[in-house]
């Protein structure tokens, strides 16, 4: 990998290989210029690992791009075109509040998209201002670090700047833009847009765009439409195994919100569940839990599939042999999910071979942790560093000793030394996670009283989920049960 030092050049290094697809594919434009921006918060680690000096971002002019009233000389904004399934419903979407500036050439060799996100209307924004609110850019900026550190793949944050303008939501609030960065903004929905409304020519031009961007290191393929279907669904089995794994309820898995390159993206509603229960929902409109906790693997069956028809034009000539590929795929993705999630989960009980019976110690333990109303990422947590409060409903019941001789006697019969095996309960098992309650003090701080503080304790204690340090203690400690459920809600 080269250094930064070796790189040819620091700062903005732009490409804009986006906007070499058809026309259709998206709307050249602009951003709205704000009033008066000023950099809230700002990602020094990634912008020196996408090759810019820290100082140049953050000085006038950097801000100036960040909010969108000056644009790099080698940008070529624009708004992508997409539609996808919402709770189901197929729709037109598009970015309605956000404009590609360009993919930045990184010193590693990679090609990352730079967005910005909430920066004016566009011709998909409808009846929507194009804006976005502190307070939503700023979770996020620390979700999204914090999956990132949490070792699950996901759109980053660079930066955030507050407009100095409001947005008119349900209130008044202070506006933002956040500068997003990601493998790219290809999303399933992109491929429908393209299915629907696109030549079959269209369709095939950003499949292979999407191949070439994301899929190119692998070896060549016979059929790479099909291959690109199976490399999604893989990416997707082993991004959902890890949202689970984590507890991460994103909350609003519409088929816009499905990357081909298998981030996460769109924080909207997301959040991190406490007490153990897969109906878990914390999103305000998914009344029907469409998106809880348990539902999420199957919810990714669905959008994939909905990309497998996208893609069956180009499958095959033969309409029935297209449809039975594409249905190997997707019938193969339970499995492919079930697979990554039980070696997952062995991991976050220290086993480092495989049994048959691993399905039921798993399956015993997450029981008696939904019954015990026990909290996932703590019960983890007391496992892995063998403490167990007994004020904790679930480790005081005799269920739970019966459950752990027979985990101990489960990792006596590997030959991993005992303290690999803790080490690998400790890379698998956060101390920490961004809680709700955290992430609202922190936000609160920030939005309310301009304090930033807490914010940035909050984002280093996040920055290495795994460290077990002792300032981390403190923040996984549960607060008293809140009065009322917590509720997400999104598109503010
Ligand atoms: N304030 C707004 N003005 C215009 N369009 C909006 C606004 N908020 C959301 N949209 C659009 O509505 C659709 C769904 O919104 P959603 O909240 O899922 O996306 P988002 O958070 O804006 O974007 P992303 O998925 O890129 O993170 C998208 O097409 C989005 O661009």
């Amino acid at each position: 990998m080269k250094t930064n030092n070796e790189f040819p050049h620091q700062g903005w290094n732009l490409d804009n290989s986006y906007a070499r697809l058809p026309e259709s594919f998206f709307t050249q434009l602009t951003p709205s210029p704000v009033s008066s921006p000023e950099l809230v918060i700002f990602n020094d680690s990634l912008a020196s690992a996408l090759g810019f000096q820290s100082k140049e971002l953050q000085s006038k002019e950097g801000i100036e791009i960040f909010a969108g009233n000056k644009m790099p000389e080698t940008a070529y904004p624009l708004a992508q075109a997409y539609a996808g399934h919402q709770f189901g419903h197929f729709t037109m979407l598009g970015d309605g509040r956000a404009l590609l500036i360009g993919e930045q050439l990184t010193p590693a060799g990679e090609r990352v998209d730079i967005q910005l996100k909430g920066s004016g209307r566009t011709p998909f924004s409808r009846g929507g201002d194009g804006r976005a609110a502190l307070g939503p850019m700023l979770r996020e900026y620390v979700i999204s670090e914090a999956m990132h550190a949490l070792g699950i793949p996901t759109t980053r944050s660079l930066a955030v700047v507050a407009t100095g303008e409001v947005v008119y939501r349900e209130t008044e609030l202070p506006g933002a833009v956040l500068t997003r960065v990601a493998a790219s903004h290809l999303r399933v929905g992109t491929f429908q847009y393209a299915a629907r409304w696109g030549s079959k020519k269209d369709l095939q031009a950003l499949a292979d765009y999407a191949w070439d961007r994301h899929f190119s290191d692998l070896p060549a393929v016979q059929n790479r439409y099909l291959s690109l279907l199976q490399q999604v669904a893989a990416r997707q089995a082993q991004l959902i195994a890890k949202w689970q794994l984590a507890g991460f309820i994103h909350g609003v898995m519409n088929t816009d919100n499905m990357t081909i390159s298998g981030e996460t993206i769109d924080y909207g509603p997301c959040a991190f569940m406490d007490t153990f229960d897969p109906k878990t929902v914390f999103s305000s409109i998914d009344v029907q839990g469409r998106y809880a906790y348990g539902n999420q693997p199957r919810i990714g069956e669905w959008n994939l599939a909905r990309f497998a028809e996208a893609l069956l034009p180009l499958l095959d000539d033969d309409e029935q042999a297209a449809v039975d590929q594409a249905q190997d795929v997707i019938s193969n993705f339970a499995s492919q999910f079930r697979q990554e999630w039980l070696n997952g989960m062995r991991a976050k009980l220290g086993i480092t071979n495989e049994e048959k019976q691993d399905i039921s110690l798993v399956e015993d333990l997450l029981g008696m942790m939904q019954q015990e109303k026990a909290d996932y990422t703590n019960t983890f947590r007391a496992l892995t560093l063998g403490e167990y409060p007994a004020d904790t409903a679930l480790f005081a019941g005799s269920a739970f000793k019966q459950w752990e001789e027979r985990w101990q006697s489960r990792l006596g019969r590997q030959t991993c030394p005992e303290a690999e095996s803790k080490q690998l309960m400790k890379r698998h098992n956060p101390a920490i996670i961004p809680r709700n309650h955290l992430v609202e003090e922190a936000l609160a701080a920030a939005v309310d009283h301009g304090d930033y503080d807490v914010l940035h304790r909050l984002l280093a204690a996040l920055a290495d989920p795994y460290a077990y340090s002792p300032e981390q203690t403190a923040y996984a400690v549960l607060p008293p049960p809140p009065s009322q459920p917590y509720q997400t809600y999104c598109g503010t």
